[in-house]
């Protein structure tokens, strides 16, 4: 995936390195509401891509013009080099969806569900995928009525129609919302297991773990933009390390002096909380991609690599605790993880 701004023709498909998906300055607007606002994104033959965002921050409607339910606004869209829109009829037969709301025959069969898809997917020329419902964990199930499944069963089976056409770009939006974690796990194994067959994946995704396990590429919207995007160790960078220790002085100390001499590390102020007596002391140091420091203060610029922010930082706080005969005592520095780019896109946005 690379994130681009300039508008592109896209190659005719067919031609090697083509891109799967190829979205944009794609624009979508509901009335006067802009739900899209000029995102763009390629997703390459093979791999899979997580959408990740607040609510309502525009994935579905994005996924829907992908998959030709509705034209782009602004910008374009090709899937397989199709508009999937205007070209719709030559594009379905291609990909596999798997909506947030599957549209079954509450009265027939998961085996009969299945085997009318596998119809359908004859009738455009697919050899369908055998053991579709194996595939997805519900043979248990095959001759039980669809309405009397559980919801997350029905994620399931909305998963086996999604693929019964061997399709070569797959969308699937939420897959694992209703299901309990054993069903998730077992998702996420589909879900591989299909990206190693070759199928192109596209996903949307409450589930930050989800995305950090499956995605080769991600990114997060709020809002209708896309804030970060790259691969999950590049998104997570964004969020930079973060040092936390604890102080053993009592809070009246600190809370004359909020803060009391702490020092700025890499231009980030320290934040407190205070428990048994004792304060607990937390720097998020900045990502790769923050901008100027907060409050003015000064610290390294943003050319410097997140690893030896780090060390720096260490090094001077390490100063001043000696400097105030103190341990930091539980001191630890850890990556940031995907929830704090995520939670750091949406604080930055606010
Ligand atoms: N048919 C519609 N008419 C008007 N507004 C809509 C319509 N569909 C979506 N919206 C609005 O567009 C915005 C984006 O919605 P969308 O469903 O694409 O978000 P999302 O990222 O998929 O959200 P969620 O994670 O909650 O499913 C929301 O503010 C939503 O209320």
């Amino acid at each position: 995936m690379r994130m681009t701004d300039e508008t592109t023709t896209p190659s005719p498909p067919g031609t090697s390195g083509d891109p799967a998906v190829e979205v944009t300055a794609l624009r979508q607007r509901y009335g006067e509401f802009e739900a899209v606002r000029g995102i763009s994104f390629t997703v390459r033959p093979g791999e899979l891509f997580a959408l990740l965002g607040t609510n309502g921050a525009g994935k579905t409607t994005t996924m829907e013009v992908l998959e030709g339910f509705r034209p782009a606004g602004g910008g374009s869209v090709r899937v397989l080099g199709l508009d999937p829109y205007a070209q719709r009829r030559r594009l379905r037969p291609r990909i596999g969806i798997m909506l947030q709301e599957g549209g079954f025959l509450g009265d027939l069969t998961v085996a009969e569900t299945v085997a009318a898809w596998q119809g359908m997917a004859a009738d455009v020329g697919h050899e369908p995928l055998p053991g579709a419902i194996e595939l997805v964990g519900l043979a248990d199930k095959a001759k039980t009525r669809v309405r009397q499944l559980s919801g997350g069963q029905k994620r399931r089976l909305d998963l086996a129609l999604a693929v019964v056409s061997r399709p070569e770009v797959l969308f699937l939006d939420e897959p694992t919302t209703g299901m309990d974690p054993e069903a998730r796990r077992d998702t996420w194994t589909v879900i591989g297991s299909l990206k190693a067959a070759g199928t192109t994946i596209l996903l949307t995704t409450h589930y930050l773990e989800e995305a950090e396990r499956l995605a080769d590429h991600l990114a997060i919207m709020h809002r209708g933009e896309i804030h970060s995007a790259g691969t999950v160790d590049e998104v997570v960078a964004d969020a930079g390390d973060r040092i936390t220790f604890r102080l053993p002085v009592q809070p009246e100390t600190l809370r004359a002096r909020p803060g009391g001499d702490l020092p700025f590390l890499a231009g980030t102020a320290p934040t407190l909380t205070y428990t048994d007596g004792s304060a607990t002391v937390t720097y998020t140091l900045p990502g790769t991609s923050s901008g100027s420091p907060p409050n003015g203060s000064p610290g390294p610029g943003t050319d410097v690599p997140p690893a030896a922010r780090a060390h720096a930082a260490l090094a001077t706080l390490f100063a001043w605790a000696a400097g105030h005969d103190l341990t930091l005592e539980r001191l630890e520095v850890r990556r940031g993880t995907l929830e704090d780019a995520f939670l750091r896109v949406v604080g930055e946005a606010r």
